[in-house]
């Protein structure tokens, strides 16, 4: 894949305006970023004296599309450091390119910002991850970033880091450890544990062939966000930290997933629901729909 939605196109000076013109409307200094997944928009309203800008009164910021994305850049304190919250991220689905998806992450760098705190609502691949745990993101497989969609492609800017940067150690070790106590420390460790992430293009959920796939290759947790953004943090030094908040299982056969049931219609046809009895129309038996799982 090259140019198009494939191909950063931002320079410097674009990050750095958006910069200026945020440092200019608050007094607020951040030294942490959080990006806040699907559905944990509310981390932001934990912020004390707040500053608060609409994406679309930001210059050169991309605009959220996905219901549930307040699209709001929250600045204020928390704990006695000063943070910066985005309410809703850009994702590849939504048709912005990597470039844009991950602007966000350069914009903060310029901003001062030394920690980025990543989370996203993220399906489950291990028999130990239920919906409403938490899971501490060790590594991730970055699927797009494989098959070259990747927010680096295009001429390097040294300003914000190496041409091959490394990705061995993106997820903090110490925070991924201070995190693992205090969850012990406020007696929820048992909803928490470490595991990998894969973040897929979407905006489709993925087939049962691809969710085994990816459960044999060592995947956790799967989400269409996240390791894009990780990948142009570490690219420009900043230290990160990420969580998965777990919101469905993804099923790996058809036979054992509990949330499909196995449905005999009157003709009996035999048809996989995942929710409920799917009874085939007369025109639809030759060619039956295809019965996703999301
Ligand atoms: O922004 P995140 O990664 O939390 O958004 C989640 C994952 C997919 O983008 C989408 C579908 O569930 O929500
Ligand atoms: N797959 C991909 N992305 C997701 C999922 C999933 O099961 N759940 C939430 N985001």
């Amino acid at each position: 894949p090259s140019g198009g939605l494939n191909r950063c196109v931002c320079v410097h000076d674009d990050y750095q305006k958006t910069a200026d013109w945020l440092l200019s409307q608050t007094k607020h200094r951040p030294q942490v970023a959080i990006i806040c997944g699907s559905g944990l928009g509310m981390l932001a309203d934990a912020l004390k004296c707040q500053d608060a800008f609409h994406y679309t009164d930001i210059p050169g910021f991309p605009q959220s599309t996905v219901q549930g994305h307040a699209g709001r850049l929250v600045f204020g304190e928390l704990k006695g450091k000063t943070c910066v919250c985005m309410q809703g991220r850009f994702h590849m689905y939504e048709g912005h390119s990597l470039c844009k998806t991950t602007f966000p992450v350069r914009v903060f760098k310029l901003l001062g910002v030394e920690t980025l705190i990543v989370t996203n609502a993220a399906g489950s691949l291990a028999d130990g991850l239920k919906p409403g745990d938490i899971m501490i993101i060790k590594d991730h497989v970055n699927f797009p970033g494989l098959g070259g969609f990747n927010p680096l492609n295009g001429p390097n800017d040294d300003k914000f880091g190496p041409r091959f940067p490394a990705m061995s150690a993106c997820y903090n070790p110490g925070l991924r450890c201070l995190a693992m106590d205090i969850a012990k420390q406020q007696g929820v460790a048992e909803l928490v544990q470490e595991g990998v992430y894969a973040a897929v293009g979407g905006p489709n959920f993925e087939t049962i062939a691809e969710a085994k796939l990816m459960h044999r290759l060592g995947v956790d947790a799967v989400g269409m966000s996240t390791a894009p953004e990780v990948v142009v943090a570490v690219h420009c030094g900043l230290r990160v930290f990420g969580i998965s908040l777990i919101t469905n299982k993804r099923p790996l056969s058809p036979v054992s997933a509990e949330i499909m049931m196995l449905q005999k219609n009157k003709h009996k046809k035999r048809v996989w629901s995942t929710r409920r009895p799917v009874i085939l129309q007369k025109d639809q038996r030759a060619n039956p729909p295809q019965v996703g799982v999301a």
